[in-house]
């Protein structure tokens, strides 16, 4: 019943969403033709007062979208890094095809990789280590020195370069970006993302990286339903949506996970114990940061001959 009801609003709205604009109209045109100066109603004085009310009233509209545009420019800019990560996806795959990156069960192999920008600028040459399960490594480097690059050679968006290049990744990899993708549907599918959320089956695991990532407080708020549903990119804080994006790694609880500057935006307090209860469940980072305090968390440092980074000098 509730699907149905969720599905008639949204198909009406869809299809008669310009209604409210014309019942507007309508008590517009009451209006103008009510309250015409001395002399009695006549169409030219109802016209004029009715022109005069919708160019206020435009005005109006305007200011508002004014107010709305920072939260519309954030939402846009994380559905554009997306869109913009697929074409780079699209291209390589219809010009250039990647050499499939090897499988490896149990950690990750990278050896003699050189790392470029899909227009063949180097960021990096001769990058060699291996991340195995339970240890560990953070990757630090100026802005711009490649580390997300390093991400998308290990998920196989970019194409490994190099002689007698070998990367070799397990199956159960995944990312945490630094701006997160918050899906459209209900907060229950905000932790599961990329799967659906399954009331009964995925409920208490779900609960349990909420809480986790400190974010109990949203299931408070929908009085403990996990169906809510709102613009979660704009009731979201950007600490909150980067919490929430820590939360599928620990619900999906992959073997490796690659944490890209995922909480530049969280509290300095909290992120220690973020990072804690992704080692705590099982997973394996491998962390892209600046952060000051995360070196005593991580076994690994990323190797000294890294500094061949192309931007290690800004
Ligand atoms: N699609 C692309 N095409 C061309 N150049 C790119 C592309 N994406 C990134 N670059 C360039 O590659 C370089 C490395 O970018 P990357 O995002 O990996 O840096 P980073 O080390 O993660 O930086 P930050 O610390 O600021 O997050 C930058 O100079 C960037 O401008």
């Amino acid at each position: 019943m509730q699907e149905f009801t969720y599905n008639f609003l949204t198909e009406f709205f869809l299809l008669y969403d310009n209604l409210p604009i014309w019942f507007h109209r309508l008590i517009s045109f009451n209006f103008a033709w009510r309250n015409v100066p001395t002399g009695g109603a006549s169409p030219a004085s109802a016209v004029q007062n009715y022109l005069y009310d919708r160019t206020i009233s435009m005005s109006l509209v305007g200011v508002q979208a004014l107010t709305s545009f920072p939260s519309e420019l954030a939402k846009m800019d994380s559905r554009a890094t997306r869109l913009l990560e697929l074409r780079e996806a699209l291209e390589l795959a219809s010009h250039e095809q990647p050499p499939p990156l090897g499988e490896s069960h149990s950690k990750i192999v990278v050896r003699n990789l050189t790392l470029a920008t899909p227009n063949q600028v180097t960021l990096a040459e001769g990058l060699t280590f291996q991340v195995e399960r339970d240890s560990p490594i953070l990757i630090t480097g100026p802005n711009g020195a490649g580390k997300t690059a390093l991400a998308r050679v290990l998920l196989g968006l970019w194409k490994t370069r190099g002689a007698d290049v070998s990367v070799s990744v397990p199956r159960a990899l995944s990312i945490v970006p630094q701006r997160p993708y918050l899906a459209p549907g209900c907060l229950g599918d905000q932790v599961t993302y990329p799967k659906r959320f399954v009331g009964d089956q995925d409920a208490s695991k779900a609960e349990e990286a909420l809480k986790a990532v400190g974010l109990e407080h949203l299931l408070e708020r929908s009085h403990g339903s996990w169906d809510a549903r709102c613009m979660w990119e704009e009731v979201l804080s950007g600490g909150e949506q980067q919490r929430i994006a820590l939360s599928r790694a620990l619900f999906h609880r992959p073997d490796f996970v690659l944490l890209d500057e995922c909480t530049s935006m969280v509290a300095a307090d909290a992120e220690e114990r973020l990072y804690d209860c992704v080692t705590a469940v099982g997973v394996t980072p491998l962390t892209m940061s600046q952060r000051l305090f995360l070196p005593k968390l991580h076994k690994q440092l990323a190797p000294s001959s890294w500094n061949v980074f192309r931007a290690s000098a800004g």
